[in-house]
């Protein structure tokens, strides 16, 4: 097998103290011979917007239905709230705390939003009185959607219908939303708006669990994401600390000539201390930055831009100079690719 990266777990915690709303220890799911979910174990702590992600077919779904006690592990444990799924009466409990939506929630086309949501207050045996009338205007104003209350359900738009799901979960005051795919199928303005939703929502106390492809989206709104390939857990993270780990420089020359033998000199040395003495290649510039380096080639360097300084110094001690440095950006969805696309190795859990 080749040379794996390197991939801990960084997890920062959000306090020594802070109350764990779900854990998954051990948990598996098999459909006959087929392992869905591997021995996966994930904490989500009070507050997080937490990240499920992984490619098609990794067990996000399975996953998070299994959270839900939709469908029960082949073995493993969760514990929502401090209550184990797999106890009848402790899972009741705790899905009185959770709203969720999985599969495209079902709603009358011929009611307006309003009743929808009077609907689901009846079915979650909230009274039929003030307070429960006042705590769906509530949510109705929390999703933007207090103008179109009136509008039938049939009339809205897909993330008119989205914003209406989340009210929905809301209605019975939930601690903990677990959100399938919240943004699949909408466009670029609606995600947007499911984006700000939720940082709302986050904003109110509410830990929101949500799985998605659309990793910009993950990045800019999730605290903390666990990335799982064919059902077993790869990493998970705040999601700055992962990023700040795969932080590169990348360094140009004057001539290709040179950036050979910048090259080589970091990976003739003698294994050293410093992690850039061994992490270098020769990448492709970067497209879209404006930067041409002479063979469109640069080197790029496992290093912070605190380090470059010594980088730079070693090569100009062997007399390689570089003409430029810059830091390399990464985002979520690089590190997402880079990590979902090397062999598939189980990493250590802190
Ligand atoms: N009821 C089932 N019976 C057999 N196999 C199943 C069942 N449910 C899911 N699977 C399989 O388990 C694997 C994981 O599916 P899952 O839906 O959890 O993945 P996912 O990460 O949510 O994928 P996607 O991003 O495409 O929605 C897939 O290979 C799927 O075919």
């Amino acid at each position: 097998m080749g040379d794996l990266p390197k991939i801990a777990s960084h997890d920062q915690r959000p306090s020594q103290h802070a109350e764990m709303v779900v854990r998954t220890e051990e948990l598996t799911k098999r459909f006959d011979t087929f392992i869905a979910v591997d021995h996966l174990g994930i904490e989500i702590y009070r507050g997080d917007v937490y990240g499920l992600l992984g490619p098609n077919g990794s067990g996000k779904t399975t996953t998070i239905r299994m959270l839900l006690g939709l469908i029960h592990p082949t073995s493993g444990q969760v514990t929502t709230l401090g209550y184990a799924m797999s106890d009848e009466k402790q899972r009741y409990r705790a899905l009185q705390h959770v709203g969720a939506i999985v599969e495209q929630p079902v709603f009358y086309p011929f009611l307006t939003g309003r009743e929808n949501l009077r609907g689901v207050a009846t079915f979650g045996c909230m009274a039929r009185n003030q307070a429960t009338e006042e705590r769906i205007e509530e949510v109705l104003e929390l999703v933007d959607m207090a103008t179109r209350a009136n509008d039938s359900y049939s009339k809205y738009s897909l993330g008119m219908k989205q914003r209406l799901a989340l009210a929905a979960t809301l209605v019975h005051y939930p601690q903990l939303i677990i959100l399938d795919e919240p943004t699949n199928g909408l466009d670029p303005a609606g995600v947007v708006e499911i984006r700000e939703l939720i940082g709302r929502l986050s904003r109110q106390g509410i830990t929101i669990l949500l799985s998605s492809h659309q990793l910009h989206e993950i990045q800019q709104v999730c605290s903390r994401v666990a990335i799982i390939k064919r059902g077993k857990l790869l990493v998970q993270g705040n999601v700055q600390d992962l990023l700040s780990e795969q932080q590169c420089i990348l360094l140009s020359f004057a001539e290709p000539d040179l950036l050979q033998q910048a090259e080589l000199f970091l990976h003739t040395q003698p294994e050293g201390e410093q992690n850039w003495m061994r992490h270098a290649r020769i990448v492709t510039a970067p497209a879209n930055t404006g930067w041409t380096p002479p063979g469109g080639q640069l080197l790029e360097v496992e290093a912070t831009m605190e380090q470059a300084a010594a980088v730079n110094a070693f090569l100009a001690e062997r007399g390689i100079y570089a003409t430029e440095i810059r830091r390399r950006e990464t985002s979520l969805e690089q590190y997402f690719l880079e990590l979902t696309a090397t062999p598939l190795h189980v990493i250590s859990q802190d």
